[in-house]
């Protein structure tokens, strides 16, 4: 638990430029707001540069000729601009806020539907502070790019070459003085932007590893505390925020540096300026009021120039932003792009053809085609998780087996003989890596995913539940208009305790369901699992938090649920067994044995042996296994 995530780790480093130019696609629809905010931002810009030549002419003309008059002209003058300037960018301001907003959130709503679409597996190997770091800070910080350097860039670029022009064309030889720090600032930038761009990744990544610590602290919170394990988790935090306060710092000194080199050399080509232009107008060569002009706007020109260091700084911390979002949404969604459906995780919507929970009520029973080809069936399956070891066998290979239409299957074996990994291959949660999964004859791997959320329905031993209401995480399992069948489906589940609750059915359950117990969540869970009477009904072994009492009332009323659903039943109890109508047993990566509890009681010893219970296991499984070996002789 205190070990560091670990972010997988990023691409080659492309050029920053041809990072941003990928924000295109999103930038595009708002590029005439951007473009109409660029050219306001130019003219305000410049119209800064014209505060000069308005000085230039107060101390050659009215100043030199002694005309209060004309004073107070050029005052009015130099007033008016400023007041243009300032409203022209507040304008830029009201014109690029509400586009820039709607590019964040298409992005963000773009990362977030990608997300759902992403596979398991990606979601395993991903930890989510990195996938939170990158839909929030990341985002906020293309969109500051787009709404200020991104325009500052360009509008600084335009301001300091017209700049140059009005300074060339006043005084060339002054001007190339000021244009002399140029080459070694180029240089310069260069060097510490690699440098930079570097640090500002590293940085971005930890700061997505310190989201998941904070996130697993939070989530994990009652096993901390139950094992005193704050110390531990204070040190993977101190050292990770430790970490990441270092890498801050050198982006500090790296700026710094960057500042000081940009800062203090043009300061040092206005200072030389300064001197050759009073020696020049010492000389009679140079009037007094051009010299005025010349230096305010090389003065005028200081911002522009100086800020080109932070604008450099935010542009590298957005190329790697851009880069973060788009490897999570390079990341390819696998086989079918068809799908627009919800968390894989969640449970499915119904077969549409019955409107309540086990046939009750006047239900229809969804048309099952029977006959070989029906029910769920599966041809040498075979699976091996995408970050196993090369070397480590497949978790299942070869799997054969075939649930007749109508019929429940109890799925038992050993701990980690894959009987999870099997059931998330139904509902594709994970892809099969060899042979084929049907559902009534249509293979999954070829089936629309919604489609095969129609059709399955899942429950997990470890049941989710979203901060909702606890009639819509049940009735998430259901298409639209199926409130009706709730009160059918919490009566299944034996979740008569929700009436109980503050505001019944309407009482939300917070973040994961944590005011709930592990049983009444349990319950919940199975609850959305049947809520739309699924054609195929996939149990992770769900009563694991049941008390036998519930378990056996559970089961009672699930056997209604069954009678009309294909079923495949993870079980560890003979309790949850003697639900199905038959048992396949997983052993080796493969399914071993098929038949009813009765039989392979008979003919499995590892089967008996799994049934014996806790105690004395191998003792009872031997006694189990005797006892029918003589019965048959
Ligand atoms: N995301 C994963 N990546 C790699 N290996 C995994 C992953 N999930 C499970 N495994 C491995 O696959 C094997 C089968 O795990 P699985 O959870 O399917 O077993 P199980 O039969 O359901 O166990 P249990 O009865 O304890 O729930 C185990 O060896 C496990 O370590």
């Amino acid at each position: 638990m205190t070990e560091t995530p670990e972010a997988p780790s990023p691409p080659e480093r492309r050029s920053a430029v041809r990072s941003l130019l990928r924000l295109w696609p999103y930038v595009r629809p708002v590029r005439r707001t951007m473009i109409a905010g660029a050219a306001v931002t130019v003219v305000a810009s410049c119209a800064s540069l014209v505060i000069p030549l308005a000085l230039k002419w107060i101390v050659d003309g009215p100043v030199a000729g002694k005309d209060p008059s004309g004073v107070w002209l050029g005052g009015a003058l130099v007033l008016v601009l400023g007041v243009v300037e300032a409203s022209l960018f507040a304008l830029r301001r009201f014109l690029v806020a509400r586009p820039l907003a709607q590019v964040e959130a298409d992005m963000r709503a773009d990362l977030y539907g990608h997300l759902q679409r992403l596979p398991v597996s990606f979601h395993d190997r991903w930890p989510s502070g990195q996938l939170l770091s990158r839909g929030t800070t990341d985002l906020m910080l293309l969109r500051i790019f787009l709404a200020f350097p991104l325009t500052f860039m360009l509008v600084n670029g335009v301001t300091i070459l017209v700049g140059f022009v009005v300074l060339l064309v006043q005084q060339w030889m002054l001007g190339l003085v000021l244009l002399a720090p140029v080459v070694p600032l180029v240089i310069l930038c260069t060097y510490f932007e690699e440098r930079y761009s570097r640090a500002a990744r590293t940085a971005q990544d930890q700061s997505g590893d310190l989201a998941t610590v904070v996130e697993e602290s939070v989530l994990g919170i009652r096993i901390i505390k139950g094992f005193g394990r704050h110390r531990g988790q204070e040190r993977a935090f101190d050292a990770l925020s430790g970490r990441l306060r270092g890498t801050e710092l050198r982006k500090a000194h790296l700026l710094g540096m960057l500042w000081a080199v940009i800062m203090s050399l043009p300061e040092l080509a206005i200072g030389a300026a300064l001197v050759l232009g009073v020696l020049q107008v010492a000389d009679g060569d140079l009037s007094a009021g051009t010299l005025v002009a010349f230096l305010s706007t090389a003065l005028a020109l200081r911002w522009p120039v100086e800020s080109f260091g932070f604008l450099i700084a935010i542009a590298n911390e957005s190329a790697t932003a851009a880069d973060r979002y788009f490897e999570v949404m390079d990341v390819p969604v696998p086989a079918d792009r068809t799908t627009t459906s919800a968390s894989a995780s969640t449970s499915a919507t119904s077969a549409t053809s019955a409107t309540t929970v086990g046939g009750k009520s006047g239900a229809v029973p969804s048309p099952r085609p029977a006959g070989e080809g029906g029910g769920l069936r599966l041809e040498g399956v075979g699976f091996r998780y995408p970050d196993a070891p090369a070397d480590a066998p497949p978790v299942l290979h070869g799997v054969d087996l075939h649930i007749r239409p109508g019929e429940t299957m109890a799925l038992v074996g050993t701990t980690g003989s894959g009987k999870t990994t099997l059931t998330a291959l139904i509902p594709r949660l994970h892809e099969a890596t060899s042979g084929r999964i049907t559902l009534d004859g249509e293979d999954i791997a070829v089936m629309p995913r919604e489609r095969l959320r129609e059709l399955v329905s899942v429950a997990f031993e470890d049941p989710t539940l979203f901060s909702a209401s606890v009639g819509e995480n049940v009735l998430m399992g259901a298409g639209a208009g199926r409130e009706a069948d709730l009160a059918r489906a919490l009566e299944v589940a034996q979740a008569g305790f929700v009436h109980a609750l503050p505001e019944g059915t309407r009482t939300q359950v917070g973040e994961q369901g944590l005011s709930l117990s592990g049983g009444q969540r349990q319950r919940l869970a199975l609850a959305r699992a049947v809520v739309g009477d699924p054609r195929f009904l996939i149990l992770d072994d769900p009563l694991s938090a049941l008390d036998v009492h519930t378990e056996a009332l559970v089961e009672a009323a699930l056997r209604e649920v069954l009678a009309g659903t294909t079923a495949l039943v993870v079980a560890h109890r003979p309790s949850t067994v003697l639900l199905a109508d038959r048992v396949a047993l997983l052993s080796g990566g493969r399914v071993t044995a098929v038949g009813t509890h009765h039989e392979l009681l008979r003919t499995s010893r590892e089967y008996a042996s799994l049934m014996a219970g806790d105690e004395d296991r191998s003792a009872a499984a031997d006694r189990t296994y005797a006892r029918h070996e003589g019965g048959r002789r």
